[in-house]
């Protein structure tokens, strides 16, 4: 584990995608914030549920916020605001009723891709003590059409059967806006908007499920972070608004943070690696992480989040879409770029192919 004072550059081996800037892993006194920059907001209802003008026209601004910045917040995506505000409650549950022997029984290993199942406080990486509790399920821990080998078995994957069925639901929630936003996505490059649709058919993804515990005075005092700074690997990243503040985006055009505050019932989508690679870097995947809350609630109440990153499954291949100038890179099988590039946070051995 490496102190926290390191830099991304001490990392950038495992990139599989261009990234030139330079940032600390954690927070520091000389990281510099960007008031001005307002992250778009957009309504999703319009690609939804509109005129081929209306598609096209939040395609243009979608796309356009996410080559600035890579972030963009989604209203009018028709998920209940009410199944947040319990996931909330869930989350919160699942991480503080649970016995730490029976999370440990879970603990997170390869599964394809996906490094699958509890992260213990300060181990999301083995780069960096984050004071936070993890615990992910791909598209197998779930009872959802897919193809498989064996019949599912909840008990495989969770401690109880029923927290399958309660999470299910988001997943539930959110599998019907993975094609409509990479259609979004690809219509405002200016590419064939379904040229995704059959890879993103019953695809592969990732619920992470953050549990942010009240920091103590000296965990505050440490200089860790509640999220070190990082790229998702993914396509994109589905992430509901959360109920407190901390987020934090790179501005790569003003190398400063901006804090992003999403409305509660609004989406947050981010660009990852996957994004940047097909996209010939016209998409970044922009580095975020998570900070101390403005209010200084971090001191007294635990923090939730719960992103979906969407994800190929391990066999399809990641290929510089058609139309977007001369490839930069070549077409790599998932399941390598997937795991080369998270082997910076789960050690040498964990790359494949
Ligand atoms: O907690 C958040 O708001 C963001 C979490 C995140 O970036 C992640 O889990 O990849
Ligand atoms: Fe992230």
């Amino acid at each position: 584990m490496t102190d926290t004072s390191a830099i991304n550059r001490d990392f950038e081996k495992y990139d599989q995608v261009r990234k030139t800037h330079t940032y600390r892993l954690a927070e520091s006194e000389t990281d510099e914030f960007d008031e001005e920059y307002r992250i778009a907001t957009l309504d999703f209802g319009p690609f939804l549920h509109g005129s081929s003008e209306d598609r096209a026209q939040f395609a243009k601004e979608f796309a356009e916020a996410l080559q600035d910045i890579g972030f963009a917040v989604l209203t009018g995506h028709g998920v209940d605001p009410v199944l947040y505000d319990e996931m909330h409650d869930r989350v919160a549950e699942l991480f503080t009723a649970t016995p730490f022997g029976e999370k440990m029984r879970f603990r997170a290993r390869r599964y394809g891709s996906v490094s699958q199942g509890y992260f213990p406080l300060e181990e999301t990486s083995d780069i960096h003590p984050d004071l936070v509790e993890g615990w992910v399920w791909c598209r197998r821990a779930f009872d959802i059409p897919q193809d498989r080998d064996a019949p599912f078995d909840a008990e495989e994957y969770w401690p109880r059967a029923e927290q399958e069925v309660q999470f299910r639901r988001l997943v539930e929630a959110h599998e019907p806006l993975i094609k409509p936003i990479a259609q979004a996505i690809f219509q405002g490059l200016g590419c064939d908007p379904d040229i995704y649709d059959r890879k993103l058919t019953q695809t592969n993804f990732g619920l992470r499920l953050n549990y942010y515990p009240p920091m103590t005075e000296e965990q505050d005092r440490s200089g860790a972070g509640r999220l070190l700074g990082h790229e998702d690997v993914d396509l994109f990243t589905i992430l509901p608004a959360s109920k407190c503040d901390g987020l934090q985006v790179w501005n790569h055009r003003s190398s400063k943070w901006v804090r992003l505050r999403a409305p509660r019932g609004s989406i947050i989508i981010n660009t990852g690696d996957y994004m940047q690679r097909i996209s010939n870097d016209r998409l970044p995947s922009t580095t975020h992480r998570v900070g101390k809350p403005s209010d200084g609630s971090h001191l007294t109440s635990a923090r939730t989040s719960f992103p979906m990153a969407v994800y190929l499954w391990e066999n399809e291949i990641l290929d510089v879409l058609p139309g977007l100038g001369a490839p930069k890179y070549d077409p790599i099988e998932a399941i390598a770029f997937h795991t080369r590039s998270t082997s910076k946070f789960y050690g040498d051995g964990y790359a494949v192919g």
